[in-house]
């Protein structure tokens, strides 16, 4: 029997014994002294708990157990100073852009052919070690060169996210923040609610509050259209049988973006890129471990479907996605709400960006080994049960209405400048740096 059963529950209900109670007067005492004092350690145990987690810090990042990304502090004035001065605009009727996932394959392009032509870029990027974080810090210092800034946090930084559209009321946001890859969606599913899910809500949060509101345009992917059988896919095929995590998620952010564009009047445009390669890209990607080991001599795993069926991708080279892009924002129409209030109907879009002209695998292979001049070492294998389609082929015809959006690099072409760049990043047959 502790001590706290002598505390009657009905108080006013209690009969008291009179004999014992002098007794009594002194346990209720005692007991409340030790009440009171292990309430003081309790209280002083969850402050020091709160005090020193990283939620509860200035600068809060909600911790992701699967993956490590970089901790830094931000705000002051010096910081302010330059995410204004980066998100400056230097052109006439020129956007200030945010960029999630800046130091990305797709970000850094993006990022670098905005601030070109003179729109105000703002970067953003949790530098997470999905794939070697130092190529995101030579993307990184590529973009500083030219001028745009990379703030360091996380999209579910809701914290961060606010205070950017408190010192810049940018007019766009390009969110090409993700968790990618289709076959780690096996290993690692939380990342991928982690960032395409929570992430792309907390970013809309911010969007939908802000005044004025963005227009938005991100990166969704050709993996939505799954198990779809019918060829080349269209926007209006069905989307419903994704086969990968990764797909359900990138197909989840789009109807999360019909929901805040029908509830707070948010423009958002959804792209659905087809397998993006070019310099300064992925090294998760096929086409980019398969040079590597290529020229290490080691074996490249192939995949084929059943009977030896060919698995065909619909390679899309970067420059025509930045093309495609950059037209999605200028054709982007404004928000119609702000501060979390809709005025009106707004817009909402979704297009293929490929390149209409898929190349199987094997082809992608003969064309590295012409450009090395080394042979693969071919590993033909049973396409895995992991997320992988058998083939992807855009039909882009909205595209070409709507953006103007007509690719014109071959695999040949766009392979060639991925190998040079490899070649010269990695300084193969120089001193070289290992891939
Ligand atoms: O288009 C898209 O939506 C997606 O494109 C790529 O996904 P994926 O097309 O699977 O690109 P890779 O992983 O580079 O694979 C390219 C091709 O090589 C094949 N492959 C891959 C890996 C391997 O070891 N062997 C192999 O034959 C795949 O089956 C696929 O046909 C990206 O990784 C995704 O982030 C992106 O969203």
């Amino acid at each position: 029997m502790s001590h706290l059963d002598h505390i009657p529950s009905t108080p006013g209900k209690f009969k008291m014994d009179k004999s014992s109670y002098p007794y009594s007067r002194v346990r209720w005492h005692s007991s409340l002294a030790k009440l009171t004092f292990w309430s003081l350690v309790f209280v002083g145990v969850i402050f020091l708990f709160f005090y020193r987690s990283p939620s509860s810090s200035t600068n809060p990042l909600p911790s992701d157990p699967s993956r490590r990304s970089l901790r830094t502090s931000w705000g002051g004035s010096d910081w302010e100073k330059r995410v204004r001065s980066s998100a400056r605009i230097r052109s006439r009727n020129g956007f200030s852009v945010l960029v999630t996932g800046a130091a990305g394959f797709v970000g850094t392009h993006v990022s670098a052919a905005l601030k070109r032509r003179g729109d105000g870029v703002l970067g953003l990027d949790n530098f997470n070690d999905y794939y070697d974080p130092s190529l995101k810090r030579a993307r990184q210092a590529l973009l500083e060169r030219s001028g745009v800034f990379i703030v360091e946090g996380d999209i579910n930084d809701v914290a961060l996210l606010k205070k950017l559209f408190e010192v810049v009321p940018f007019t766009h946001v390009m969110h090409l923040a993700a968790q990618a890859g289709v076959r780690y969606a096996m290993e690692n599913p939380s990342s991928y609610v982690h960032s395409n899910i929570a992430g792309l809500v907390s970013l809309l949060e911010v969007c939908k509050e802000a005044n004025p509101q963005p227009a938005i345009v991100w990166a969704s992917s050709s993996s939505v259209y799954g198990l779809n059988t019918k060829v080349p896919f269209s926007e209006k095929d069905r989307t419903d049988q994704p086969a990968s995590l990764y797909a359900a998620t990138k197909k989840a952010g789009e109807e999360i973006a019909h929901t805040y564009n029908h509830i707070y009047g948010l423009s958002l445009t959804g792209l659905r890129f087809f397998t993006v390669y070019g310099p300064w890209g992925r090294p998760d990607m096929a086409y980019f471990f398969f040079t590597r080991d290529i020229l290490k001599g080691k074996s490249i795993p192939i995949f084929e479907a059943a009977s030896h069926g060919t698995v065909a991708r619909d390679f899309t080279y970067i420059d025509d996605i930045v093309k495609g892009c950059l037209a999605a924002l200028d054709t982007a129409e404004k928000s119609t709400g702000s501060g979390g209030k809709k005025k009106g109907p707004a817009q909402l879009r979704v297009f293929n960006l490929g390149n209409t002209s898929p190349v199987p695998v094997t082809d992608l292979v003969s064309i590295l080994e012409r450009l090395l001049k080394a042979k693969a070492k071919r590993n033909i294998m049973k396409l895995p049960r992991n997320g992988d389609v058998q083939f992807t082929h855009a039909n882009i015809s909205l595209a070409q209405r709507e953006l103007g959006y007509k690719p014109s690099t071959d695999l040949q072409t766009g392979l060639k400048k991925f190998v040079r760049w490899y070649l010269s990043y990695y300084r193969v047959g120089g001193k070289k740096a290992d891939a």
